[in-house]
């Protein structure tokens, strides 16, 4: 193997480790939420490239939640790794995507499948709010007209609404004390005042104080656009500016850090069905010759997730299992970044205790050279501690006894 792992730095408690019943999945979840029949099935089948969830033109069409691994895009720095290395397998880290049932509003109130689906987002550690831009009379909307900063500001509301309740409930107990207390008070005048709670910046203490009520609004959001075709194709400028005019206008969210990617989920459905003769032919009939790699779902949503929160992809192998090519949630908890030592512990428990040294190079230098031998004897690699802090993108073979 040459795996592609993204760093964390916790385990879950021996205890819970083979606890069947307890969800402790490690893997960090997106969710993809927004108003019904906006397109979220499609766009999660898109990014999913398989077709896994059912995208129907109606309203509620999904009720249970899909879900599905996304591979982590890297410019195709594994696959060269893997050739370079000689491994039969390459395994890429993942995210996992969690296609869940549309909002209305009230569903704070258990309007539509209400509390059900929030729960479902509250597990997620990323939303990925869909909006539709399309105009296409043969699909349902359930305000009856196409309105993308109206339909973002009531999913964002019904969001809000809900974590206010959530944090009332827990107020109003008298098991919540000190430092939680102060905080949820801190977050409940801030709803009131109609900001999500990630516009508070909490610390890392705050955060942690808090982390078990699952806030929706402390959740960071990107906005996908889901747009017609001929738009992504052939009006990309205009339709970019658009939605960068939206984004100015939806309330309810954080306009410094939330951010927004273009997407046409009807149109990576239809070429995802398609041989290559016929998508040429397809893109021509659209007067256009073809869909730029960065626009396709699957390359540009996972990296802006990436991106967001702060996650690194680090390169391990051979000899580690694909189970811990895993991406993890402890990035998100505003951690320092991982050091060797504590890499060493993600891949296996002996391997963190008998720690010696990591030689270390970065993927770019060590692909431009001749191979991991060829860079050893150039002296390109470096010999780090136990302290040494990974970089995005780096290569590394830790040495233990
Ligand atoms: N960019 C687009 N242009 C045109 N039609 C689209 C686009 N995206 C999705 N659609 C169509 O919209 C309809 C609804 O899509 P989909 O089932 O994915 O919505 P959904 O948000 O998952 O709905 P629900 O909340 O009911 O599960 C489908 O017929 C789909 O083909
Ligand atoms: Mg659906």
């Amino acid at each position: 193997y040459i795996t592609a792992i993204t760093a964390n730095r916790r385990q879950p408690h021996r205890q819970y480790r083979n606890w069947p019943r307890c969800n402790l999945s490690m893997k960090t979840k997106v969710g993809v939420v927004g108003l019904p029949n906006v397109g979220k099935s499609t766009l999660f089948n898109a990014l999913s490239r398989q077709s896994i969830a059912a995208a129907e033109n109606y309203p509620f069409c999904t009720i249970e939640p899909n879900t599905s691994p996304i591979a982590m895009p890297d410019d195709g720095r594994l696959e060269r790794l893997a050739v370079m290395a000689g491994s039969r397998r390459a395994v890429s880290a993942t995210l996992e995507l969690v296609d869940v049932a549309g909002l209305v509003k009230g569903a704070s109130r258990g309007e539509g499948l209400g509390n059900k689906f929030l729960a479902t987002i509250r597990e997620c550690d990323v939303i990925l709010h869909v909006i539709r831009t399309y105009v296409d009379d043969d699909i349902v909307h359930v305000h009856g007209r196409v309105d993308p900063v109206g339909d973002a500001d009531v999913v964002n509301l019904e969001l809000l609404l809900a974590d206010l309740a959530h944090v009332q409930r827990r107020l109003d107990r008298r098991t919540c004390n000190g430092i939680e207390r102060d905080v949820l008070s801190k977050v409940e005048e801030c709803l009131v005042e109609g900001r999500p709670a990630r516009t508070l910046g909490l610390s890392l203490e705050e955060g942690q104080s808090i982390k078990s009520m699952g806030l929706l609004t402390l959740k960071p959001v990107i906005y996908a656009f889901n747009v017609d075709e001929v738009d992504l194709l052939l009006d990309r400028e205009e339709s970019l500016q658009r939605a960068k005019e939206s984004m100015g206008r939806i309330q309810y969210c954080d306009p410094e850090k939330d951010s927004f990617v273009l997407v046409s989920a009807k149109l990576e459905a239809d070429i995802g069905e398609l041989s290559e003769n016929e998508t040429a032919k397809y893109f021509e009939s659209l007067g256009s010759d073809g869909l730029p790699d960065n626009l396709l779902s699957h390359n540009s949503v996972p990296k802006l997730v990436k991106d967001m929160l702060g996650l690194s992809l680090v390169y391990t192998g051979p000899g580690v299992p694909a189970s811990r090519s895993q991406t993890t949630k402890s990035h998100l908890l505003g951690q320092p970044a991982m050091r060797a030592h504590d890499f060493a512990g993600r891949l296996h428990g002996d391997i963190q205790s008998g720690f010696m040294q990591a030689e270390v190079i970065d993927s770019a230098s060590l692909l431009e050279g001749e191979g991991y031998a060829g860079a050893k004897s150039a002296g390109r690699l470096r010999t780090e501690g136990r302290e040494y802090t990974l970089q995005d993108g780096d290569v590394i073979l830790i040495k233990w006894k």
